[in-house]
């Protein structure tokens, strides 16, 4: 409960509510010491568009530089010149991440100007497939799980020893609430995502002894291009929230605060933990 709240704090602070009214002196103190990212270098995948274009604007706005990529130059552009112009540090690069030579692009680009990387977020994934799971092709499998499992694993593993030279680091996934319930149509896809949950819970043992802390956020339905496709589906997936949870779907930015606060020192002690951002809980 305790890191939820601090969770929501980091959020609200994103909002420059700096007069929330903190109820400890202890925990005061805490977030005062932490309140900044300054001097932080964070790369950000799939961040020129929806929820990765939030995180990004957020970890900026908490001091951090941050590092955007996608893969069309145009919205690469677009984004670093809209957080530009909002005063925020911001780079960027072309990156598909299932490539690896502009993964390597990418790395040179956050070594630029800094001598190593703090924090990598994960964001970019695919679904090409609205169909059965049984029914997709090799290179349908492929395609979503190189995009959506092995990239972040291979992207960390080139930017682990910059991460090593910080002497520490936070890495975060992004995976779905159809992790944990599968959509129907959505079989690949889905099961990538529940592969994101092992994933962080595989690599948050492995690099503990490193200091390089590594969580998952599970959002549910959020408002982007994404879900476009939702509208080919036979039902709506919106109507889930609204039995069971806040009574509407949740905004990219909605996801952003949670990140801050999971990269920050006030998360120092947590990792390996799926955090769901969904408006309600799926799980127990
Ligand atoms: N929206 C939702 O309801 C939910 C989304 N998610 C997950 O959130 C993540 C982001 O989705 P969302 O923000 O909604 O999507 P958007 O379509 O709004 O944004 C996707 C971003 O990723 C980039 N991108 C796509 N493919 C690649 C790639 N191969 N390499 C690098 N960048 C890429 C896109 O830019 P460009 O086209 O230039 O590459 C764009 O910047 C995905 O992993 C998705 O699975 C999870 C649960 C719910
Ligand atoms: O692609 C997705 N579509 C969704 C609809 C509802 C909740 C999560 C998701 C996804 O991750």
């Amino acid at each position: 409960t305790t890191s939820m709240f601090r969770a929501l704090s980091w959020t609200l602070r994103g909002l420059h509510c700096s007069s929330i009214p903190l109820s400890t002196r202890m925990f005061s103190e805490r977030a005062d010491k932490s309140r900044s990212l300054a001097d932080k270098v964070a790369v950000i995948t799939g961040s020129t568009k929806g929820i990765g274009f939030a995180i990004a604007r957020h970890l900026a706005q908490n001091g951090a530089h941050v590092v955007i990529c996608s893969r069309k130059q145009w919205n690469v552009d677009q984004a670093v010149t809209t957080l530009q112009k909002e005063g925020l540090s911001v780079t960027g690069t072309v990156c598909h991440v299932g490539k690896a030579e502009d993964r390597d692009r990418l790395v040179a680009k956050a070594l630029e100007h800094h001598n190593g990387i703090d924090f990598l977020v994960c964001v970019a994934g695919v679904n090409p497939l609205v169909g059965s799971t049984l029914g997709a092709s090799e290179q349908v499998w492929d395609k979503i799980l190189g995009v959506n499992v092995k990239a972040p694993a291979l992207l960390l593993s080139q930017l682990l020893p910059h991460m090593e030279n910080r002497g520490g680091g936070s890495v975060v996934l992004v995976s779905s609430v159809a992790a944990y319930m599968p959509i129907s149509k959505l079989g690949v896809y889905n099961t990538s995502k529940t592969a994101l949950l092992g994933l962080c819970k595989s690599l948050a043992m492995e690099l503990a002894p490193k200091g390089i802390r590594v969580n998952s956020i599970v959002p549910g339905l959020i408002k982007t291009d994404f879900i476009q496709m939702e509208k080919t589906l036979p039902y709506s997936l919106s109507d889930l929230n609204k039995v069971y949870g806040l009574q509407r779907l949740g905004e990219p930015e909605d996801c952003a605060g949670i990140v801050s606060f999971l990269c920050s020192s006030d998360a120092s002690y947590i990792t390996g933990e799926n955090i769901t951002v969904a408006g309600y809980s799926p799980k127990l």
